[in-house]
């Protein structure tokens, strides 16, 4: 490598005018990068604001169909679903996440109905529909189990491709899962439905306004370090992400974002496979109060946030700013 030295090389030539800070970007900002997470309701008309997550709702079936439009029309090409279970339908065998006619069922055929261009990728794991809060199913001492909670993945993951997901996400961090939903979708012939495997899911404090947005916060028992990784942990996520890959994951997931930078740089350059990043609820929720606080702009806190995550090598982020991120990179 040429290693010139001042005064020949001035670095700041690159940096003085806009059109060459632009013809120099090595990274650059476009709609298609960006999944959408939408929470969703029971109910006709609703809209019920997240007061953790200041400018996100949860939506009834009937409103999706316009937020999937406005997806479109502002060129983001998928969207993420969140049930909210009512507290009734919530069990210790999550059975409503199997039912077909489910509140997630009910959006998926909404959205594609309405508009079929835009993808719709869900949450595989039963955390919105179980009593306890965890995302599979306990033993009488807490734990939760990972082969029998598998099976009733795959059974959830049919379910939601058959209602017409084009993606199924799981993000229960169950050993084994994604070959088991990979073989279960094969032989229901759902050849073209993907797997988004958030592969490496960090046990972050990070989440809490996502928990209460689906309603899982006040039922959580424990936490859920038995099963997601622990923030100390960083080469551990390669090993997850080449079993995931092995498996059968189309993509892979890192998560939460910001915090695990690292972690999205490790797995991209080890794998080079699609692999996106989750800004979380979390991390939604500081910009929103930084904002709040006059600490920081939002407009600008987004956009570089998002940034960040390009250079770091995502081909995309799951992030709640999806529609204002949009509009800004629409100029
Ligand atoms: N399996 C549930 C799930 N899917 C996505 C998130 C978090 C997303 C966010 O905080 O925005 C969680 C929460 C958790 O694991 O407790
Ligand atoms: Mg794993």
């Amino acid at each position: 490598m040429v290693t010139p030295s001042f005064p020949s090389m001035r670095m700041r030539r690159g940096r003085s005018s806009p059109w060459i800070r632009d013809m120099l970007a090595e990274h650059r900002l476009h709609p298609s990068d960006l999944i959408w997470p939408l929470f969703i309701c029971e109910g006709e008309g609703q809209e019920e604001p997240i007061s953790t997550l200041p400018g996100v709702s949860r939506w009834s079936v009937d409103r999706l169909a316009e937020k999937a439009r406005e997806a479109r029309d502002l060129g983001i090409p998928c969207i993420a679903l969140f049930p909210n279970t009512p507290p009734a339908l919530r069990t210790d065998d999550a059975r409503e996440a199997l039912n077909p006619d489910n509140l997630i069922c009910r959006a998926i055929k909404a959205i594609k109905d309405a508009v079929p261009e835009v993808g719709v990728l869900t949450d595989v794991a039963l955390d919105p529909y179980t009593a306890h809060g965890h995302d599979g199913v306990v033993d009488d001492r807490g734990r939760v189990l990972n082969d029998e909670t598998s099976a009733i993945l795959v059974q959830q993951s049919l379910v939601q491709a058959l209602a017409g997901a084009d993606i199924v996400a799981p993000s229960d961090m169950m050993d084994g899962r994604v070959g088991a939903i990979r073989a279960g979708l094969e032989k229901a012939g759902l050849i073209d439905v993907a797997i988004m495997a958030y592969a490496a899911k960090y046990a972050s404090a990070f989440y809490g306004p996502f928990r209460d947005a689906v309603g899982s916060r006040g039922l959580l028992k424990g936490d859920k370090r038995g099963y997601q990784m622990d923030p100390a942990n960083g080469a551990e996520a390669l090993r997850e992400v080449a079993l995931d890959l092995a498996e059968g994951a189309d993509m892979v997931m890192v998560k939460p974002g910001l915090p695990y930078l690292d972690v999205l740089a490790r797995v991209k350059d080890a794998f080079g496979v699609p692999t996106f990043a989750y800004q979380v609820s979390g991390e939604y929720a500081m910009i929103e109060a930084a904002a709040a606080a006059g600490a920081g702009e939002r407009e600008a806190l987004v956009l570089e946030t998002l940034l960040a995550f390009k250079r770091a090598g995502a081909t995309g982020v799951l992030t709640y700013h999806a529609p204002l991120a949009a509009r800004l990179m629409a100029g």
